[in-house]
């Protein structure tokens, strides 16, 4: 074997073979040992060189469940280990103290930093790009307009709108020609469709009954996952990709270049109409009909109309990317994982459903009911509705994770001592799944736990429930989505059931948006008076590696049986002896080869470390 011959080609010899041979079994011991307690244990295995970088590929089609599983083992806060020398370690936590302290308490040291910025470089200066100065300005404009009551009456009726002309017709040609239909989809294309009505003052058409192609929408996905690589590979690699333009880089300036020409035509566009409106119209003036997109209500400030071209332009270009990712993607999703949620939980379908029938007395005819006539106050009424949503963003809010860096050196609450350069990653996503913080139930889908015992919502803390983030950052939009999702599900589950296809399995896509890997496909059927709601033919990545328990635990015991057979097999050019040769150590003589003994187990833990994230990696992705 090649490594032999490397092994055996070494010259230097040592006294006291005895200790170098007790300590190389004592390392493949400890090896193993630690390995295996580790994995019974659910932390990360780190290796030397490498750090925890193979364990962590190894479990990357799980990987939100693998740190739920290590940050429960580690009692809510661990420090990953990248591989040495390339700064890649970062301090995971999902512990609510942790979260209160640096996004509240002393957020002014935990900025989200040049880095963040630099891999979300297509977002430009946007408010979620910038700290300090230029954040609170930009904060601080967007607040103004999303407040605007024009703003606020335009913004519930394009929503309905969209679901009553566009969104319940689709699904009964689906449910009529008796088709499957990916949710994923269809959500994505109706929050497109309504962000850019909201945000831009245009309707780009997306959700047709011939789902046409959206190259920007196209460009948003391909943007996200290609930004989610660049969160997981060391910096200089993404960045030399980026220089040479080659690789998933070359497919990220493509897709920004598709989404920043929607943008700039679209702008150029309305701000042409917007001006002739204004002009048209005599000062002060305020027609109530006339369109209210944020685009609009920007340009009629007069402090704006002040503005030159070049500040004007820059504002709206950086932001309105930003808010078309913000409003699109993270609803989309959660309405995903919502109804399957339901699919899955006929019970909390069915309290819905009578939520609505108190709320819409009206009883549906034979042809589906398109109108919502819920305004803000009866959307505020569906309590049960709003408790499940709430529910379902705690279990998978569609921001799975936040990072922060660090500005002075300091001692979280937790006890991690942290400085510059210490990256800090928040994982929303497990916040919502330990059970300290959400009682033993907290891997259950369950809104009743939302509801107070007077019939109210029960408010958690932000830091508690951290899907829309917390403190000075908190998420702008979060009532705008409570709105529209609302707005979407009430007119979906009052019209159609959905039954999930059979066999379909669900699971989360690897993106900075917590999209499902393969869709969400369902076939509709008209709601009928009596309700019955079906339990769904889908299972999560979760049943299914459950189901495979036997891969479980060959996965548990695989660091043991590949440390021993590589062991073993490695043993030729560590114990033999071989006269005439130069073999890490040489039984006859009990001579050792100290530089071989050296590579020899280098050469064990690389193929160890191979083996194991290679049989891991087919273990879990089958
Ligand atoms: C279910 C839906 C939504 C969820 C779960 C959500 C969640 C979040 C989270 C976690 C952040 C913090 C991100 C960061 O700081 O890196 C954020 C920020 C933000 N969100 Fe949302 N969001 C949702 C919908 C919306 C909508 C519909 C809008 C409006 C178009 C919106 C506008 C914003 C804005 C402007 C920020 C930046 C705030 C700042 O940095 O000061 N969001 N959102």
């Amino acid at each position: 074997m090649a490594w032999g011959w490397i092994v055996g080609s070494t010259s230097l010899s040592m006294a006291y073979p005895e200790i170098l041979i007790s300590v190389s079994f004592l390392l493949s011991f400890f090896f193993f040992f630690f390995s295996y307690r580790l994995r019974r244990h659910k932390l990360p295995l780190n290796l030397p060189v490498v750090g925890m970088v193979p364990d962590f590929f190894a479990h990357i089609s799980r990987i939100h469940d693998y740190a739920t599983e290590f940050l429960a083992a580690a009692k809510w806060t661990f420090v990953f280990k990248g591989p040495w020398l390339l700064g890649m370690d970062m301090t995971i936590t999902c512990d609510p103290d942790n979260v209160n302290y640096v996004f509240v308490t002393r957020s002014s040291n935990y900025p989200k930093g040049e880095e963040f910025a630099e891999i979300f470089d297509i977002f430009g200066d946007s408010l979620l790009n910038s700290d300090g100065e230029a954040w609170r300005s930009q904060r601080k404009m967007i607040h103004s307009l999303m407040s605007n009551r024009r703003f606020r009456s335009y913004e519930l009726k394009a929503s309905r709108d969209k679901v009553e002309k566009r969104l319940i017709p689709l699904l009964q040609g689906v449910g009529e020609q008796n088709n499957v239909v990916d949710l994923q989809d269809v959500f994505l294309r109706l929050t497109f469709d309504t962000a850019c009505s909201l945000i831009l003052g245009v309707d780009p058409g997306c959700l047709a009954d011939d789902f046409p192609d959206v190259p920007f929408a196209k460009a948003l996905g391909d943007a996200e996952e290609v930004i989610f690589l660049r969160h997981i590979v060391p910096k200089f690699w993404w960045k030399a990709l980026r220089w040479l333009g080659v690789g998933e880089e070359k497919k990220l300036a493509m897709a920004h270049r598709v989404m920043d020409d929607f943008v700039t035509s679209t702008i150029t566009r309305r701000k042409e109409s917007i001006s002739k409106e204004i002009g048209s119209r005599e000062d002060g003036e305020d027609d109530e009909e006339a369109a209210a997109d944020l685009l609009t209500v920007y340009m009629r400030q007069p402090t704006v109309r002040e503005k030159n071209a070049l500040e004007f332009d820059k504002f709206i270009k950086d932001n309105a990317l930003n808010l078309l990712l913000a409003g699109r993607d993270t609803t989309a999703a959660t309405l995903t994982w919502f109804f399957w949620l339901l699919s899955m939980h006929p019970h909390a379908e069915h309290e819905i459903l009578e939520e609505l029938k108190r709320h819409w007395p009206a009883a549906p005819d034979e042809t589906p009911n398109p109108n919502t006539p819920f305004d803000r106050d009866g959307l505020g009424k569906l309590v049960y509705l709003h408790a499940a949503l709430c529910e379902c963003l705690r279990l998978y809010p569609p921001i799975h994770a936040q990072t922060r860096e660090v500005a002075k050196p300091d001692v979280l609450p937790s006890g991690e001592k942290v400085r510059p350069g210490t990256l800090l990653v928040f994982h929303a996503y497990s916040m919502g799944r330990m059970e300290g913080i959400w009682g033993k139930d907290c891997m259950e889908f369950k809104p009743e736990r939302w509801i107070t015992e007077s019939g109210d919502l029960r408010h958690e803390p932000a830091p508690k429930f951290f899907a829309f983030s917390c403190g000075s950052r908190i998420c702008q939009g979060k009532d705008m989505a409570f709105i529209h999702m609302k707005t979407v599900a009430a007119a979906m589950l009052r019209n159609f059931r959905f039954e999930v296809v059979e066999g379909h399995v669900v699971e989360p896509k690897l993106s900075i948006i917590l999209h499902m890997k393969n869709g969400l496909m369902v076939k509709v059927c008209k709601r009928e008076r009596s309700v019955v709601t079906r339990s769904s033919g889908g299972r999560s990545s979760e049943e299914v590696t459950r189901e495979r328990g036997d891969c479980c635990s060959m996965a548990d015991w695989a660091p043991v049986v590949v440390g021993v057979v590589l062991f073993v097999l490695l043993s030729p050019g560590l114990v033999l002896e071989a006269p005439g040769t130069h073999r890490a150590v040489d039984f006859g003589s009990m001579r050792t080869n100290g530089k071989a003994v050296v590579l020899h187990t280098l050469v064990f833990f690389a193929l160890y470390s191979v083996i194991i994230v290679a049989l891991r990696l087919h273990i879990y992705t089958g």
